[in-house]
């Protein structure tokens, strides 16, 4: 395999080659099962799926520069290409970042640099007519002859791979642990509102992490397969740089879209639970609509992404809405943009990020403030994760709805918007909402959480009533 990654003491040198061609629909999970990691999986709602396996090339970069360090390392790759696709299955680089700036990779983000995009050795695209294999190499021998014979036996290593397998058990769920408790989180909101009410801060996300033990070892391309039934107007994602741990999840937050000038993403804040009955479902929506705090909370983010947008082009903010998903419904807003320059899909990003929604306000009081306060890293959760081409369009997903499965362990994340009037208990009960919708996939589905709002507490119970821990370690 070729693999070039580039790091600080290297630049990267050679030709990048891909050679493209049509094959018969085949199973992301087999296809994945059959090569080895680096594995990206990236699926939009209206319907592009990117698997890739291997790396052709892997680019990184560190610190606050991190974006501009990717860019310019794949714009030299992309400089010297040679690719016979440009339509779907064209190059893309796919990755994404840390939330932070300073990661540390510190378990459980072991093997996950600060950022991180790979061009996929092998790659399947599937539209929705068509699935194309590409098969790519970069560096200084390669030639397009060698590359064309890689296509030729990475098509008769596809075609012998099933169409489609049945998406499998989810593993189980031994039992769960919250890495804060209930007292240390009540502290931390408490702190959080009089921190604003003092005037320093006016919004900070604060997150949960969860511990789960798994009965069975995660099969994640699995779970992304289920998610894809439960929550299909989510993104799906899978980075996983090594056999360790994979970052996977179903996040319903586009941060951005960039095609050519034209900008979109979109102010997602504000949660309530999905009712038992369309009425109960619809009060439960309209107190969302009608609540000031709710308002107040999602409004900052619309304002600091328009502010953010402004001196690069035209904006225009759509109309509010809910947004309803299987477990959890909230308030958003679109918003667009025409560009007044070219401009690559990462300067958007790293305008962006983190928006209000995953961070708060001002942004640098809030990110210290999630510093001092959470007790565990948030690695690549509520973190840009996506792809960009060689013209520098791209798009990206915040990464929430997510957590960091390798073996028998998983690590969920979860966090919420608070402002001065948020109650502890109230946000206690609205964040662990978020852990379902990857928890769910991961334990015995709705049978274990349809009678509480609690999906933690809920697989414990269960497990204890069934005496199902024979397997724990
Ligand atoms: C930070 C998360 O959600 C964000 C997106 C929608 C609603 C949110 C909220 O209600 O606070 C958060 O801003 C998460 O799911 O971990």
């Amino acid at each position: 395999m070729e693999f070039a990654h580039s790091s600080a003491a290297t630049s990267l040198d050679g030709t990048l080659v891909t050679r493209t061609c049509e094959v018969p629909d085949v199973s992301y999970r087999a296809f994945l099962s059959a090569h080895g990691t680096p594995h990206v999986h990236w699926s939009t709602p209206d319907g592009v799926e990117v698997v890739g396996s291997g790396a052709a090339v892997a680019v990184t970069g560190t610190g606050e520069g991190r974006f501009e360090t990717v860019r310019e390392r794949a714009g030299s790759v992309f400089d010297a290409m040679d690719a016979d696709a440009s339509g779907p299955a064209r190059p893309r680089m796919l990755g994404g970042v840390a939330f932070s700036p300073d990661h540390g990779a510190a378990p459980p983000w072991s093997g996950f640099p600060a950022a991180q995009f790979l061009l996929p050795e092998r790659q399947l695209t599937r539209t929705d007519e068509t699935t194309f294999l590409t098969v790519s190499r970069y560096g200084p021998d390669v030639t397009a002859e060698s590359v064309e014979a890689a296509l030729d036996a990475a098509r008769e290593d596809v075609a012998v791979l099933p169409a489609m397998v049945p998406s499998g058990d989810p593993p189980g769920v031994v039992g769960t642990a919250h890495l804060t408790t209930r007292e240390e989180w009540h502290g931390m909101v408490e702190t959080a509102v009089d921190r604003i009410e003092s005037g320093d801060l006016r919004k900070v996300v604060l997150a949960l992490a969860l511990t789960v033990d798994l009965d069975a070892p995660v099969d994640v391309p699995s779970v992304l397969e289920r998610l894809r039934r439960t929550y299909p107007e989510c993104y799906r994602f899978l980075v996983q740089p090594t056999d360790a741990a994979g970052f996977f999840g179903a996040p319903p937050e586009r941060l951005v879209r960039l095609r050519d000038r034209a900008v979109e993403t979109e102010a997602l804040a504000g949660s309530a639970a999905r009712g038992d009955t369309p009425e109960a479902d619809a009060d439960l929506a309209a107190e969302l609509v009608e609540s000031e705090k709710i308002q107040h909370e999602q409004g900052l983010v619309v304002d600091a992404i328009r502010d953010q947008l402004e001196p690069l082009g035209a904006v225009a903010v759509g109309d509010q809405h809910v947004h309803r998903l299987a477990t959890i419904q909230h308030l958003r807003t679109p918003i667009e943009a025409t560009l007044d320059d070219d401009r690559h899909v990462l300067d958007i990003v790293s305008a962006l990020h983190p928006t209000p929604a995953v961070g708060g306000l001002p942004p640098d009081v809030a990110q210290r403030v999630i510093h001092e306060t959470e007790s565990f890293d948030r690695g690549w959760y509520a973190a840009p994760v996506g792809w960009f081409d060689a013209g520098g369009d791209g798009e990206f997903a915040v990464a929430i709805r997510s957590g960091v499965a390798g073996g028998r362990e998983a690590t969920l994340f979860a966090g919420n918007g608070i402002v001065a009037d948020s109650d502890p208990a109230a946000e206690w009960d609205e964040v662990r909402l978020k852990y379902r919708p990857i928890l769910d996939e991961l334990g015995h589905g709705d049978d274990v959480t349809a009678d509480t709002d609690d999906p933690a507490e809920a697989v414990e119970r269960t497990e204890r009533a069934t005496g199902d821990d024979s397997t724990a370690e």
